[in-house]
């Protein structure tokens, strides 16, 4: 049973609701997923414990299945059974690699997304852009992490470079990963109670901020290993930890894929759209068309090319994961999926 004392303590891990579960049913955290289960946390301890049979239905979206940072509902009994995933507050999702579409979740119930990039050859402003991308719709707050500040000398021109190029008012922080004072500054967004995901692709240094911030080296120490039935390792999937600071932490492994779900705004580049706008031609291809809002704005240098082509490659993305998230629904609801139908195109001119 939870009670208002075993409230207090999830507030400590990061609950904000008001919610007390009824009867028997205990409250408490996910903090890591396995293949053979899930590890809980109620504040107090951890345990382990095993999703309801509904959870495993066939067809079920995966977005409704238990997921890292989720609130759930558990019954007791030998091993606990999760029986309710209580309303997310914030979720940070993409689509899962692979043929089939499926919408991946990543974390749940978390305040920042901090999108860590090293400054050596794994710097890529394009990939930033996606993962912010992927942020704009999660109700968390995304901000921009580069680690190896001390493997470069003109981290500062890359810096302003990317000041300019990312929308005002995103937080961007140059880090030595390896040391602890130089992370320091990131404690502000891992005050008790609050929640953070880290993301970034494999070998930015996601382990080593880990544990740094952790200040001994739990990540190695830590991580629970589990055979599957060939005998190989399988490391946790996802691990939510609490840190010094009070918050707490999700590392997430490298992915190598991050591919849009279909349902993002792209924000990021809404000023691209306004210039659009101004285009002459309502359906302008910005090549040769005149009075090409976008073609002035690269004639002039206002727009770089590598932003064009990266806005370009990730409305293309959107357009059709969201044409087969659209299909998909559509064949969960029974009927048939149909195409969709291609405007028509031609130069009409603006009124
Ligand atoms: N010089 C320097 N090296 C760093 C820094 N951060 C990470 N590294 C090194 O970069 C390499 C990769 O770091 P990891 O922390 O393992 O990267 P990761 O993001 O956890 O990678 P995956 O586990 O594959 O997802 C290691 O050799 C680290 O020692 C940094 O700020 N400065
Ligand atoms: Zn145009």
């Amino acid at each position: 049973m939870t009670d208002v004392q075993n409230i207090e303590r999830l507030r400590r891990i990061g609950w904000r609701g008001e919610h007390l579960p009824s009867g028997d049913l205990r409250l408490a955290r996910v903090v890591a997923q396995h293949r053979t289960g899930y590890e809980l946390h109620d504040g107090e301890q951890a345990f382990s414990a095993q999703p309801a049979g509904h959870f495993l239905k066939r067809g079920l979206d995966p977005s409704e299945r238990p997921a890292v940072g989720d609130f759930v509902e558990v019954e007791a009994g030998k091993p606990p059974h999760i029986v309710r995933v209580l309303p997310r507050r914030t979720v940070l999702s993409r689509a899962a690699a692979g043929e089939r579409y499926e919408r991946q979740l990543i974390a749940a119930n978390i305040d920042y997304v901090l999108v860590l990039t090293g400054l050596d050859g794994d710097f890529n402003p394009a990939r930033i852009e996606r993962y912010l991308s992927l942020t704009e719709d999660s109700g968390a707050q995304p901000v921009v992490l580069l680690s190896k500040l001390d493997t470069r000398d003109d981290a500062e021109e890359l810096l302003a470079a990317l000041r300019a190029r990312l929308p005002d008012g995103t937080p961007i922080h140059a880090i030595n990963g390896k040391e602890a004072a130089s992370a320091e500054l990131l404690t502000k967004y891992l005050q008790l109670g609050d929640s953070a995901v880290l993301v970034g692709s494999s070998g930015a240094g996601k382990s080593t901020l880990t544990n740094t911030l952790l200040g001994v080296d739990k990540m190695a120490t830590n991580t629970v290993r589990l055979h599957d039935s060939r005998g190989r390792h399988t490391t946790t999937h996802r691990a939510l930890l609490q840190l010094p600071s009070g918050g707490c932490l999700i590392d997430t492994p490298g992915m190598r894929e991050l591919k849009l779900t279909g349902e993002e705004n792209l924000d990021l580049f809404a000023d691209i759209e306004a210039l659009a706008e101004q285009c002459r031609f309502a359906d302008c291809g910005h090549g040769s068309e005149p009075g090409c809002a976008v073609q002035a704005a690269l004639d002039s240098g206002e727009l770089t090319p590598e932003r064009w082509r990266n806005y370009l490659k990730l409305r293309d993305e959107r357009e059709d994961q969201a044409a087969t998230l659209e299909a998909r629904l559509r064949r969960q609801r029974g009927g048939r999926p149909i195409d969709r139908p291609h405007s028509p195109r031609g130069k009409r001119e603006r009124e």
